[in-house]
């Protein structure tokens, strides 16, 4: 489905390179298949280009005009004026595939102005190692082939879930901001280690394979979270000491609100553009 397709990537900083980075190394599509196009910083450009073999354009009409899948990979706050930018060159034909944290499919329609088929797409930062785990919803245009197309393109970097637009803010808080929150972990486990004695290298195969493990257990189990640390936690042992401590914190709750609070700013995103963007 993919083959013969220009992705044009609208945007080119940090998820666009994720996921060009997992397209290229997983081979998804040939390198040559891809544009990346930003709004000013030519480096970035120049090093995509040298770094994934993909093609560059800084003139971002003529990058959307020869794409067949445009990828919106900017700022939720810097869509209008891309889009605005672009908008004259675009066609009814392509497909718009938008990463946007909070940004209704309905507001990228209008900005469009024709009935164009939009996606809205929540992946992760992990799509560079093909390891994203990404929601997807379609738009009013949007038909199931194309669809289909984009959980092609995403599947290759990752799992993905079909759901309706109503769940992508629940995606975003959970998913596409989820890799920050394990990452904030780790830091603090980086910390103990280091005041433990353990080296940098230590700490680092330490804590990154734990975090696999975890992950690769998850997967593969009936089992749930509960059991599952109930399992590491030995009676009056070290776990038990320790998630004493979490509790004590109310460790669990911060967590539920912070995801909660995530998933409230998605929201907040799209209302604000609703509202006063247009
Ligand atoms: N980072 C993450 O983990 C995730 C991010 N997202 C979403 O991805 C999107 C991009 O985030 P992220 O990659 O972190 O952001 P970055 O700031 O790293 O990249 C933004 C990119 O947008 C470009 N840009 C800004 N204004 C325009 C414009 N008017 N026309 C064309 N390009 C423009 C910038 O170009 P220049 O550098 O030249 O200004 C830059 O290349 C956001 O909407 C975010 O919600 C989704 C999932 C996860
Ligand atoms: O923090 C953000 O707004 C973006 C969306 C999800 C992850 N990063």
């Amino acid at each position: 489905m993919l083959e013969n397709k220009t992705i044009t990537f609208l945007g080119a900083g940090s998820m666009a390179e994720a996921v060009i980075g997992g397209l290229v190394r997983l081979q998804v599509v040939a390198p040559q298949q891809i544009i990346a196009t930003n709004l000013s910083d030519q480096e970035k450009l120049n090093y995509l280009e040298q770094e994934y073999g993909i093609r560059t354009n800084s003139n971002r009409a003529e990058a959307v005009k020869e794409g067949d899948i445009i990828i919106l990979a900017m700022k939720p706050k810097h869509v209008k004026d891309a889009i605005d930018a672009v908008q004259s060159m675009t066609n009814e034909s392509q497909l718009f595939v938008s990463v946007l944290a909070g940004i209704p499919t309905s507001y990228i329609e209008d900005l469009l102005g024709h009935q164009a088929g939009v996606i809205r797409t929540m992946p992760n930062t992990s799509a560079k190692v093909g390891a994203s785990a990404t929601g997807i919803c379609k738009g009013s245009y949007a038909t199931n082939q194309q669809l289909n197309e984009v959980e092609q393109l995403f599947s290759a970097v990752g799992t993905v879930t079909v759901v309706t637009e109503d769940k992508l803010d629940a995606v975003t808080g959970i998913a596409g901001s989820g890799p920050a929150y394990f990452y904030y972990v780790v830091e603090a486990m980086e910390l103990a280690a280091e005041q433990a004695g353990l080296s940098k290298e230590e700490a680092a195969t330490l804590i990154s394979q734990t975090i696999v493990g975890v992950g690769k257990r998850l997967q593969s189990t009936k089992k749930s979270s509960r059991e599952l640390y109930q399992e590491v936690m030995s009676p009056n042992g070290t776990t038990e000491a320790g998630i004493k401590v979490l509790e004590e914190r109310q460790t669990q709750e911060a967590v539920t609100d912070a995801i909660t609070r995530a998933i409230e700013r998605s929201k907040e995103l799209g209302s604000v553009f609703l509202n006063t963007n247009k």
